[in-house]
């Protein structure tokens, strides 16, 4: 077994050293703010990381307007808290996607974490299979899958209203009046990125200077990244959409994260009312959801620390880890 690993997600098994510490540098890490239900999100995708037998923690950044009752939820399902502070982007006159997008300027304080590389995970996606192969994919590059423009939440674009769409460039063809081809564009839900002081310094002196547009971080990250930008299959990032959008480009069995953005389909608010809402595959993915979400088996169990120096199985992929960086206390189970 290789050294340094610090925990089994499937079982919840630590490795903890006699000081309490616990190193990593490789983690999940999601975000989450307010006092609303996205905690549930956060839960559930733990479970789930749980469930595909994820040897890597779950980070949860989180605004300060977070309460202290979540929080307690989050540490007993064995996610590390870590606090950030909000950031903003400059003021101006636009309107977002969705108004609170302005909150996930925020997410931008997870390149000053302590690790060396990590997968960004919206709280509204579920993992549904193993994806700590990520990892080893080659330093360097931001990864993540390229997005949909045919929703009604795109209609501000050149794309919406030309019907162009990167997911079937040939269907309706960029119209050479209008210039080269918009670059690829990914869904910023998920993404696989290196921590870096530099790289966070400059994304916020960056920010200090640009534009807010709809699609908030998600449109700032895409410039930013613009060069070093490399897609990767949909399914890894399943945006609902696809499903009628692109049906010839998804094979649902092999898809290994669902992300629940399109309108109305997040798990703990379905009704199954809105458009689409009512397909069959929208009501099965919904049901896996809280299949996970319910499993009390799935629940971290603190029992299963283990003391440094004893082993505990590990999928081979660890192999790979390099000498460890972080060091924090493990919470304390609510349970
Ligand atoms: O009250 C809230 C609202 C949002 N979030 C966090 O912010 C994330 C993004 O919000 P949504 O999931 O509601 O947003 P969408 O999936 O519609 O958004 C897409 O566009 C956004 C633009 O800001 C982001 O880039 C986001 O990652 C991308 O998937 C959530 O998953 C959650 O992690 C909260 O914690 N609390
Ligand atoms: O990037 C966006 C975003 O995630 C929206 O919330 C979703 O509804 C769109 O389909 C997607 O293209």
């Amino acid at each position: 077994m290789a050294p340094g690993v610090p925990v089994d997600a499937f079982t919840g098994s630590i490795k903890v050293s006699t000081l309490g510490t616990v190193r990593s540098k490789r983690a999940y890490v999601t975000f989450l703010a307010g006092n609303g239900d996205y905690v549930k999100g956060v839960v559930g995708l733990a479970k789930g990381l749980r469930k595909a037998n994820s040897a890597y923690p779950l980070v949860v950044a989180m605004l300060p307007d977070v309460p202290e009752e979540h929080r307690a939820i989050l540490r007993s399902q064995g996610c590390i808290v870590q606090e950030i502070e909000p950031i903003y982007p400059p003021e101006n006159e636009i309107q977002f996607a969705m108004a609170y997008y302005v909150i996930n300027y925020s997410k931008l304080r997870i390149w000053d974490f302590d690790y060396s590389k990590m997968i960004y995970l919206d709280a509204d996606i579920q993992v549904f299979d193993n994806i700590d192969h990520l990892f080893d994919m080659p330093d360097g590059y931001f990864y993540a899958v390229m997005d949909c423009f045919c929703e009604k939440t795109w209609s501000h674009s050149p794309q919406y209203s030309v019907g162009y769409c990167q997911q079937c460039p040939d269907k309706v063809k960029w119209p050479a009046e209008m210039g080269s081809p918009p670059p690829l564009y990914f869904n910023a839900g998920m993404f696989v990125f290196e921590p870096n002081r530099l790289t966070y310094e400059s994304l916020l002196q960056t920010l200090r200077i640009s534009q807010p547009t709809p699609f908030a971080e998600q449109d700032f990250l895409n410039v930013f990244f613009q060069q070093t930008y490399k897609p990767i299959p949909l399914v890894y990032n399943l945006v609902l959409a696809m499903l009628w959008r692109h049906p010839e480009n998804v094979e649902l069995e092999k898809v290994k994260v669902v992300h629940y953005c399109a309108a109305g389909s997040k798990p703990w608010r379905y009704t199954g009312k809105e458009v689409n809402m009512d397909r069959e595959d929208i009501k099965l993915l919904v049901k896996n959801w809280w299949d996970i979400y319910n499993d009390e088996s799935l629940d971290f169990k603190a029992e299963n620390l283990v003391p440094e120096g004893e082993t505990c199985s590990r999928p081979p992929i660890m192999g790979s880890m390099h000498e460890p960086a972080m060091s924090y206390i493990p919470a304390p189970s609510a349970a």
